[in-house]
């Protein structure tokens, strides 16, 4: 699997056309998402909403994979998201979610990529599936044996025409 990941900006102004273009073409081309934002800035955790919007204009299938990651898990002390408002958020958006800090754990921004390919992954080859099944003949029904057996040798033995089939 190769790996291409595009960085969006933080927040993209409705009326800015061209950037929400640059930010729906981004999204039209993407197979799964990160949503992060930093757990001491509330505002950051509020637009999440806002770009799930985008992300299911463009991607309507619900399953599409999303992973919503609050950063900046190192700062709790200034903390203004709880993780209990993170949690929340992911359930109603039908995502999974992470807490992690890109600053003191590089295995955490490893890992929720990963984590994300496999969801991705996992989508492709279901929704891949599914085409396949939609898509098959249905196969004929295997013969019945004795049934062509029984033509075999109505078609080789001769024919008596009878009275009625004459008139
Ligand atoms: N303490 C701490 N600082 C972080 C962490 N992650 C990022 N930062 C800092 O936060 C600031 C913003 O980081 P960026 O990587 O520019 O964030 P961004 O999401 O690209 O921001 P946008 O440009 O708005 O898209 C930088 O000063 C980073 O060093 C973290 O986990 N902990």
């Amino acid at each position: 699997m190769s790996v291409q990941i595009q960085d969006t900006p933080g927040y993209v102004k409705d009326d800015e056309v061209s950037q929400v273009a640059d930010m729906l073409r981004c999204v039209q081309s993407s197979e799964g998402f990160l949503l992060v934002y930093s757990i001491t800035d509330y505002r950051s955790f509020e637009y999440i909403r806002h770009l799930h919007q985008h992300i299911r204009k463009v991607h309507s299938d619900t399953k599409t994979p999303i992973i919503l990651v609050a950063n900046k898990g190192d700062l709790l002390h200034v903390r203004q998201v709880p993780s209990e408002a993170g949690i929340q958020l992911a359930s109603e958006l039908g995502c999974s979610f992470v807490e992690i800090s890109t600053s003191e754990n590089c295995q955490d921004v490893c890992d929720v990529f990963q984590d994300l390919c496999k969801e991705i992954s996992k989508h492709q080859s279901s929704s891949n599936g599914e085409k396949r099944r939609g898509s098959i003949i249905p196969r004929p029904k295997s013969p019945n044996m004795q049934d062509l057996k029984r033509r075999f040798k109505q078609a080789l033995s001769p024919k008596v025409k009878t009275p009625s089939a004459m008139a």
